[in-house]
């Protein structure tokens, strides 16, 4: 396990604050934040580039705080892949180990292992700057895992690929997880590529950890409207629950919304377009909002339908009808019911923004 307790490191005006992260072995485990938030230096703090000024950091049961970076076991793949442009691949990955002192015979082991598992045998005697932006980031991988690390660092390491790629490279990471079972942990900024990847998200604001849980948790359980806009989720409300006769009533701007909570107070809320129905008369039962529609836009699997509903709402539903009623697409203008089950709604309480 790598485990930081009450990590701090100040570099100018950025503070890394209060990092506390247990990152279990074998976890693939992704710090999700935007530009400047202090990925980077997490990253490199745990590697040993930065000492920290309050704080300890431990592996595998032992303190590591004040280890030298290569007496940590780390491998480390840089956003922009840093290869040697003077040595060709082959040379490039061999070289973790040559500065390791590891015999001949060991190292082409090693070599051939790394080759294989990357499917990189072709570029061997090629110079780094004759390769694609894909072919580097394989070398740049193979260079770190030759060494057998303990602990894999990946800092953005898609993010100078083309969409396409970057897709591909995301199940060939997973695959070189899934073989060598290293704990990683992986720094991005965009929310899909740690969905795809990691066993758990840490979201990262302003040099702090702000929620740590399973991609589901983070997506769908938002602990603030930082994260929650972050990951990009629809319907992002700043609002506060009242008490209305006996009853909880969520407000935020024109919208109102009746609500089962325990909060009161400051809230944050959000609700799931794809949890939520469209209908075009009023439902008993559930909480129902009439609304006009002002927008329909065909996307791949579903319709997004916008509704003015006090505030404007996005609701998805399935193209070929829907099970209240709509069998056709809703036209603009139209007066439609926004029907919101209980479990589309999610409310937490609101400190910050
Ligand atoms: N050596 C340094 N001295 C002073 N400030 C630094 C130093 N290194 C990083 N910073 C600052 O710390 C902040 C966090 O930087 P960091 O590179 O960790 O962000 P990041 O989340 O990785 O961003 P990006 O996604 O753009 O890479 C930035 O404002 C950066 O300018």
């Amino acid at each position: 396990m790598l485990k930081l307790v009450g990590v701090n490191k100040r570099l100018g005006e950025f503070h890394l604050r209060d990092i506390d992260l247990a990152v279990l072995p074998g976890e693939y485990f992704v710090i999700l934040g935007p530009t400047g938030s202090g990925k980077t230096v997490l990253l490199e703090t745990i590697a040993g580039m930065y000492p920290p000024d309050a704080g300890r950091i431990f592996f595998a049961g032992k303190e590591i705080t004040c280890l030298p970076p290569e007496e940590r076991r780390i491998g480390f793949v840089y956003q922009d892949y840093a290869l040697f442009p003077h040595l060709d691949v082959r040379q490039n990955i061999l070289f973790g180990l040559k500065s390791r002192k590891i015999p001949a015979a060991a190292r082409e082991g090693k070599l051939g292992e790394v080759v294989q598992l990357l499917g990189i045998g072709h570029l061997l005697a090629r110079n780094p700057s004759t390769l694609s932006g894909g072919e580097q980031q394989r070398v740049a991988l193979a260079r770190a895992l030759v060494t057998e690390p303990q602990i894999f660092l990946l800092d953005e390491p898609l993010s100078a690929l083309d969409p396409r790629t970057r897709e591909g490279f995301q199940r060939e990471l997973q695959r070189i997880h899934r073989a060598t079972g290293t704990l990683t942990v992986h720094v991005t900024h965009d929310f899909a590529e740690a969905a795809f990847l990691a066993d758990r998200i840490a979201v990262m604001q302003r040099g702090r950890l702000v929620q740590v849980g399973s991609p589901e948790e983070i997506f769908y359980r938002p602990s603030s409207l930082f994260t929650a806009r972050f990951v990009g989720l629809r319907n992002v409300f700043a609002g506060e629950v009242l008490e209305a006769k006996g009853h909880r009533l969520f407000r935020a701007g024109r919208l109102e919304l009746a609500v089962e909570t325990g909060f009161t107070g400051p809230v944050g809320c959000v609700l799931h377009p794809e949890h939520l129905q469209l209908s075009p008369t009023p439902t008993g039962g559930t909480t129902c909002l009439p609304g006009r529609v002002t927008a329909v836009y065909r996307r791949r699997f579903y319709l997004e339908v916008m509704v003015d509903a006090g505030e404007e709402l996005v609701l998805w539903i399935p193209p070929a009808g829907h099970e209240h009623g709509f069998h056709r697409p809703p036209q603009v203008g139209e007066k439609v019911w926004c029907v919101i089950p209980p479990a589309a709604v999610h409310l937490f309480p609101r400190s910050e923004d």
